[in-house]
């Protein structure tokens, strides 16, 4: 049995095993290898049926090969490994061109299930990753199940429902889905009545618009839906009025919160007034600086525009400034844990958590665990957008889409508190309005989809590219982009979307010189920021031809800031000889000590001392600073780099008035294999993420082949997060 040892005897090293399976890391090989190793004794002890050595060395070969996938599932973003989508699969097979070398992993993981016909299409390229071939999924299950994944008291690995997990990440999908439960459960202390009056004071029947008025307002629906809960969530593309709602659900909480205590109260203490009696405990949270201050700036924008209508004193009660969840936690230098956990729980009553698509799932746990039971959740977010860069998809996996409809019960209390009795007697059922299509979602009661944008007006072509892109339609979003191509030159500066096929420096070098070349001559840095965040070009990826820092430099030249080639560093790393007044840049790399996060933008500026001499300070917006500028040494900077162009995955929680997003350049198919890592980085979700990052106006840079590639492209992240409210 010694020498069935399958890390050992399959492979003799890594390079054997990368040679043989596309897109492997060490760290893949070296944990199939421990765990085998782990396991020696286990599958020592099971004996194979008739006891015949090759069956013995398949189920070996085959279990590595499984603890292998899992590893790579891992890093691609999955959060286990599904048996379904390796039983009887030839997986890890593949070319060893120049573009497979810089494929992502959550791509190789797509590629390995890619059909074996694309193979003889190729046969041009050498064929070196032969791949493994897994046993069917009946016997992968029945090897598993003999197996004792326990070793030494602990699970290393876990299988449930048919689902491989390394034993930390079943564990954050189990207590996070037993976390949200638990306050699904938790009933609400507010009366029907109480409910009806608070909604029917914000939501009043007289500012309906005549043309809203056969609409169900899913707005109204989202914050009765969250009253009620304490847990909920509430997704929506951008401007579907995701804050706004979310201002007004605050301010319904807030009022409900001092009437339930005075009534209390007033028993024991008439004194007391209204006012004093709201001591709920709020806070506003998402996942990046940038994301943080966006919320704060919506909420502020929300309250102001509620005066009137809402008591001030409720709105008094609203916090404005939203921080991240690292500070909310505690971040504790060079650990995973955070100050605030289970043993050192948070104070707040009711958390807002903004953004939650970027949350990944061991974040949004030690979210939860932080927490009071009490506490109440609120989530908000576009389920559409990209997954978080680490494991999970928290947002997509607890907010599926078509919406898997309301229980009874809770249509009920929806159709109560809202009013709506005389609109059902009319036949307005809400499970039919929101489900628009028969689907086999699982019900979510704590679920509201926001579903008209605020935004764009759904004639204008943003709203109508990045519905077509999600959907994925190629012909319609192709035939949107087109038909900018055929508008007149007046039409075209007011057309909200643009297709670019000219040579790059036809089209970008103009709006260089409107956008960025004006940052520099602002009076000041605030101004300078206020004109970076109008115009921003956008990337899929970081190397190659329409790469982020092949557009930097391009982008410099045009200003004429060429980087001279022996200062340019590897990887776009920018060189501190190269800082100039008004160099954009964006911080690479988390600094605990400076309190600077990866994804950061600051603008390099001449500030001058006490005196009166010039020098280039890295500018950060900080509230709490002076004049809301914190300047920093550059030579104190952690890693950073030029962010005239930048990655839509970097790009997420932020908005620019007018996006350029650069895919490749003129009409023409050879452009595509400029594309590093071939079609396979494009999908529709890092479409959509681009898109919904203009305002106002968006370039697209792109040709049909690239297109096509990217909105039929789709992410996938397998979990088995899901909290059907029905079982
Ligand atoms: N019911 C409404 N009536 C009038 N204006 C509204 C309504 N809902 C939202 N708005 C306005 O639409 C705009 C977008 O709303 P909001 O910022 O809340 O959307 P969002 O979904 O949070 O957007 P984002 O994409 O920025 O996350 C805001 O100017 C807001 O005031």
């Amino acid at each position: 049995m010694d020498k069935v040892m399958a890390g050992n005897s399959i492979y003799n090293n890594f390079q054997q095993a990368k040679a043989a399976i596309l897109g492997i890391e060490a760290i893949d090989y070296f944990f199939a290898k421990e765990m085998i190793n782990a396991l020696t004794e286990s599958l020592n002890s099971v004996t194979v049926a008739n006891n015949v050595e090759e069956k013995s060395l398949l189920r070996d070969e085959n279990v590595y090969h499984m603890f292998l996938a899992l590893s790579v599932s891992l890093r691609a973003g999955h959060s286990c490994l599904p048996l379904a989508e390796i039983g009887g699969k030839h997986w890890g097979k593949g070319f060893a061109s120049k573009a497979s070398q810089e494929l992502t992993e959550q791509e190789l993981f797509q590629q390995e299930k890619s059909d074996l016909s694309d193979m003889s299409e190729s046969s041009a390229q050498t064929l070196s990753h032969v791949g493994f071939v897994f046993a069917p999924l009946s016997q992968l299950q029945q090897w598993l199940s003999e197996l004792n994944l326990q070793i030494a008291d602990k699970q290393l690995v876990v299988l449930d429902n048919d689902n491989l997990y390394m034993r930390r990440y079943f564990q954050f999908e189990y207590e996070l889905g037993r976390a949200i439960k638990s306050r699904l459960n938790t009933p609400c202390t507010y009366s029907n009545d109480d409910i009806r009056a608070s909604i029917t004071s914000i939501f009043p029947e007289d500012a309906v618009q005549e043309s809203e008025k056969d609409e169900v307002d899913w707005q109204k629906i989202a914050v009765a839906n969250a009253i009620n809960k304490n847990f909920s969530v509430i997704a929506g593309g951008p401007g579907t009025g995701k804050t706004y709602t979310v201002t007004k659900l605050l301010a319904a909480l807030v009022s409900l919160a001092r009437i339930s205590p005075t009534k209390q109260n007033q028993e024991n203490d008439n004194e007391n007034d209204n006012k004093a009696l709201s001591d709920i405990n709020i806070v506003l949270v998402a996942p990046t600086g940038k994301a943080a201050q966006r919320l704060s700036e919506s909420i502020v924008d929300a309250i102001s525009g509620f005066a009137g209508l809402i008591d001030a004193n409720v709105l008094a009660d609203i916090p404005t400034q939203a921080q991240t969840i690292h500070r909310l936690l505690g971040v504790i230098p060079n650990s995973p844990n955070f100050r605030h956990d289970e043993n050192n729980r948070l104070a707040y009553d009711i958390v807002l958590i903004d953004e939650v698509s970027m949350v990944d799932l061991p974040l949004m746990t030690r979210v939860f665990r932080a927490l009071k039971d009490s506490c109440k959740v609120i989530l908000l977010g576009d389920a559409d957008q990209l997954p978080s860069v680490a494991a999970g998809s928290v947002l997509a996996d607890i907010a599926p889409r078509p919406h898997g409809g309301f229980s009874t019960v809770n249509q009920e209390y929806l159709l109560d508190v809202c009013n709506l009795n005389l609109a059902q007697q009319q036949g307005i059922n809400l499970n039919s309005a929101i489900k628009h299509t028969p689907n086999n979602s699982p019900q979510c009661d704590y679920l509201t989809f926001l579903i008209k944008s605020r935004r764009f007006d759904g004639k204008g072509g943003i709203g109508l590219i990045a519905n077509a892109v999600i959907n994925g339609d190629v012909n319609r979003s192709w035939q949107l982009l087109n038909d900018t191509k055929n508008t007149d030159t007046e039409s075209a500066v007011e057309n909200q979307l643009v297709l670019a096929q000219d040579e790059l420096t036809h089209w970008l070098a103009p709006l260089v010189k409107q956008y960025y070349q004006p940052i520099a001559q602002c009076s000041n840095v605030k101004d300078a920021f206020t004109l970076l965040s109008q115009f921003r070009v956008l990337c899929a990826t970081r190397q190659g031809d329409y790469g982020v820092e092949q557009l930097n430099e391009q982008i410099k030249g045009y200003l004429g800031k060429s980087t001279p080639f022996h200062l340019q560093t590897q990887q776009g790393q920018q060189s501190h000889n190269m800082l100039y007044h008004g160099l954009p840049i964006m911080i690479n790399q988390n600094d605990y000590r400076l309190g600077l996060y990866n994804g950061d933008i600051g603008i390099i500026w001449h500030v001058e001392d006490k005196n009166g001499n010039k020098h280039l300070m890295a500018c950060f917006e900080e509230s709490s600073a002076v004049d809301g500028i914190r300047k920093i040494l550059p030579s104190r900077l952690p890693q950073f780099e030029s962010v005239y162009a930048m990655t839509i995955h970097k790009t997420q929680g932020s908005e620019f008035t007018h996006v350029a997003m650069v895919l490749s350049a003129n009409d023409n198919a050879s452009d595509e294999s400029k594309i590093p890592s071939g079609s396979k980085l494009l999908s529709r979700e890092l479409l959509y993420t681009g898109i919904t990052r203009a305002k106002k106006k968006l370039t697209i840079a792109t040709n049909k082949t690239v297109w096509k590639q990217g909105v039929i492209g789709q992410v996938k992240r397998y979990s088995g997060l899901s909290l059907d409210c029905s079982s």
